[in-house]
């Protein structure tokens, strides 16, 4: 592909030509205790009919409505049936089965008189106090699901209900697509992990943090490749690492500008990667690049914090959620200005913004300060207002785009 470096790329171009091609992973096979929250690789049946009996749905007696349609009804109680231990004889005329919730209906019985509907007169033998009808109290055999069945579709998130699902149709093991394994590499001379004595010029290297919870939330694991150093040797050996490692996609975070010091791009082509975009029509997040190297992806995020996260949440999130099987779609809505905003230029904007609920709408307020570098501000933020291209100034009550964070 033609690398696209000259002009400013919009944002939804920049989006679909980084997902385009973007498959799932393969699938694992995993125990079932393992696929919380993992995506379906394939449909699955039942392996069994749910319930496999028809089974009472109460505590009470199985009876036969013909005995008990009508009171006084007395009944004579011939034995038990406890889930779990069927009773094996027939209930009779004028019989009944002591029978608890979940049991199998004993053969010739129809119906549950509730015990609560039961009065004891003498030993085994019982009165209905209600009448009751055929099929009262009883789960058919199959009701929930039967063996066969489709249960639950590729693509599906294992989430609580479907996970139980799959359990209650005798999966033990589930074809679930890989977690995308991303490998996360800072680089800058200045950087320090947090925790470290810091010392003249230096900072701490804070953003892998939230990029890596970013990828994390979408269905990824995280690689921490660690801070590396303003040098092509140093960047080139961590790459190595990344990719040896199986990474499935690569990210990096400063040294996407244009200073002397900002070499990923440079080791990226030298190592005869393909660069597909750099420098993205938005704000914060111009520098953003995007490739391949050694057939996997790597996505280069600028180095200013607000950047990296933005970048984060509007590409690397989709990214990582195709790759892992995940539907993403940005939760973007509809809210309107709590101040008034200026006209925009070339760069799509995304202005950090605290929002409240006022008459059922979202109303959002632009921090006063939209540095890049500012985290105390974005993470003060709910939302990121979203300003098209030369979007015209407006004012506090207008409609606006909304980001909304989560
Ligand atoms: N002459 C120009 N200068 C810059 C341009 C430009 O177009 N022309 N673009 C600016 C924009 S926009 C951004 S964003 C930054 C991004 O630059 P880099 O990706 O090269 O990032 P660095 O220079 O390495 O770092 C920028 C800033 O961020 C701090 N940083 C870097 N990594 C981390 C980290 N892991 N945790 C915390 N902070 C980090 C770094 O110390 C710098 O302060 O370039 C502008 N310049
Ligand atoms: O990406 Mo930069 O200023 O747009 O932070």
């Amino acid at each position: 592909m033609q690398a696209r470096t000259s002009a400013l790329l919009p944002v939804d171009e920049a989006l679909r030509l980084l997902l385009d091609g973007v498959e799932p992973l393969a699938a694992e096979r995993l125990p079932i205790a393992d696929c919380g929250d993992r995506i379906l690789a394939a449909d699955i049946v039942s392996l069994r009919t749910q319930p496999p009996f028809d089974a009472s749905a109460m505590d009470g007696y199985a009876v036969r409505s013909a005995d008990v349609s009508r009171l006084p009804a007395r009944l004579k109680v011939i034995g038990a049936a406890p889930a779990g231990r069927p009773f094996a004889g027939t209930v009779g005329p004028g019989q009944a089965v002591r029978i608890f919730t979940g049991a199998p209906m004993p053969e010739g019985s129809d119906c549950v008189l509730i015990q609560e509907d039961a009065t004891t007169i003498a030993d085994n033998v019982i009165e209905a106090k209600e009448t009751v009808s055929a099929r009262r109290h009883v789960r058919a055999r199959g009701l929930d699901f039967t063996e066969g069945q489709p249960l639950l579709n590729r693509g599906r998130r294992l989430d609580p209900p479907a996970l139980s699902l799959a359990a209650s149709a005798n999966h033990a093991a589930l074809d679930v697509v890989r977690k995308p394994l991303v490998a996360v590499i800072a680089t800058g001379d200045e950087l320090l992990p947090p925790g470290s004595i810091v010392g003249p010029g230096q900072i701490i290297a804070s953003n892998g943090f939230g990029v890596a919870e970013i990828v994390r939330s979408a269905g990824a694991r995280v690689l921490d490749c660690g801070i590396v150093a303003d040098d092509r040797d140093a960047i080139s050996a961590t790459l190595d690492r990344a990719l040896e490692a199986g990474a499935n996609l690569i990210v990096t975070i400063g040294g996407a500008s244009v200073g002397v010091h900002d070499l990923v791009r440079e080791v990226l082509t030298a190592r005869g990667g393909e660069l597909d975009f750099w420098k993205i029509a938005m704000r914060p997040g111009k520098p953003l690049m995007a490739g391949t190297l050694g057939g996997r992806k790597i996505v280069g995020l600028p180095g200013n914090p607000v950047a990296s996260l933005v970048c984060s949440y509007v590409f690397l999130k989709p990214l990582v959620a195709r790759m892992a099987g995940r539907l993403h779609e940005a939760d973007l809505r509809t809210g309107v200005l709590g101040a008034p905003v200026s006209a925009n230029d070339q760069r799509q904007d995304y202005l950090r913004a605290a929002i409240r609920r006022e008459d059922g709408r979202i109303v959002a307020t632009p921090s006063m300060i939209q540095d890049s570098s500012m985290l105390r501000v974005m993470a003060e933020a709910g939302a990121f207002i979203v300003r098209a291209p030369f979007a015209p100034p407006a004012e506090a009550g207008e409609e606006c785009r909304l980001l909304v964070l989560s």
